[in-house]
């Protein structure tokens, strides 16, 4: 009998919650505000993967790949929030010190990712990109990419999967002195601040954090984006089969 009773009360709780996955966007856009960010986000079903990693070490590469494939997905790039160059300090040597968090507004960051938490719906639509599958089947998949975002300790603890490109020294050198930054990268900036910083913040992110996912970013591209698409493919089923 008591079996029972426990299995009707399952029964209702289930019950209860697809109610709610179901009405809930239709209430979302009328009544936003008597709900808090962690209702919706757990009724709307929503997953955020760390596309984190050193310079050059294909962040950004593995990220839109990854947004093109999962629907219902978008990026918040942390290099989108660098502050301006005029505020930025600058060491003995006249190196601008870029690669820390003090040198980006991570407070925008985080009001832009609550702005997806909130009402994941709203914000794709917001950036023109359309929801696919019907309302109250879809799973968001916000893709945060940067190279320091795991060390910021706010936006770390909202992610769902870690991930962490990483390429030798070597490699990354070549990489960085191809590419042109606004300011530009100073002579001697790589070897006298850019790597003894990344050593710094990744002993400092290893410290904090313990189940990151380290890629080998000299694979190909198409191998480290079927293995992180089939990583979060599984996430995403597995959030889908949830009731
Ligand atoms: N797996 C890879 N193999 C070879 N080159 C890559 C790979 N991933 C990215 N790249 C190249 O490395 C450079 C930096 O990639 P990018 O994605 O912009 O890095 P990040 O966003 O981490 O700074 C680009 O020229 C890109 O084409
Ligand atoms: O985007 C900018 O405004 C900017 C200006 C100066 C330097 N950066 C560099 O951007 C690097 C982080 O971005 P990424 O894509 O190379 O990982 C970091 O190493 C900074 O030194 C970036």
């Amino acid at each position: 009998m008591q079996m029972l009773s426990e299995v009707l009360e399952r029964s209702t709780v289930k019950r209860r919650r697809r109610f709610w996955r179901f009405m809930l966007p239709a209430f979302v856009s009328i009544q936003r505000d008597h709900f808090t960010t962690s209702q919706l986000a757990s009724a709307m079903r929503t997953l955020v993967v760390g596309i984190g990693g050193m310079t050059n070490g294909g962040k950004s590469t593995m990220s839109s790949s990854l947004h093109l494939r999962i629907p219902n997905s978008c990026i918040i790039a942390q290099d989108a929030f660098f502050k301006d160059d005029s505020v930025i300090a600058v060491d003995s040597n006249g190196f601008k010190q870029y690669d820390v968090l003090d040198a980006l507004h991570m407070d925008r960051m985080m009001s832009k990712i609550e702005s997806w938490r909130k009402d994941p719906g709203s914000f794709l639509a917001s950036q023109s990109l359309r929801t696919q599958c019907s309302v109250g089947e879809e799973v968001f998949v916000l893709i945060v990419e940067g190279f320091l975002i795991f060390n910021y300790g706010p936006l770390n603890e909202l992610m769902d999967k870690r991930y962490f490109l990483e390429i030798p020294y070597d490699v990354c050198k070549e990489r960085r002195g191809s590419r042109v930054y606004t300011p530009p990268d100073l002579p001697g900036y790589f070897d006298g601040y850019v790597w003894p910083r990344y050593l710094k913040n990744r002993q400092e992110m290893e410290d904090m954090v313990s189940d990151i996912v380290f890629l080998d970013g000299l694979k190909s591209k198409e191998d480290l984006l079927d293995y992180v698409y089939g990583d979060v493919t599984m996430e995403i089923q597995s959030l889908m089969g949830k009731d």
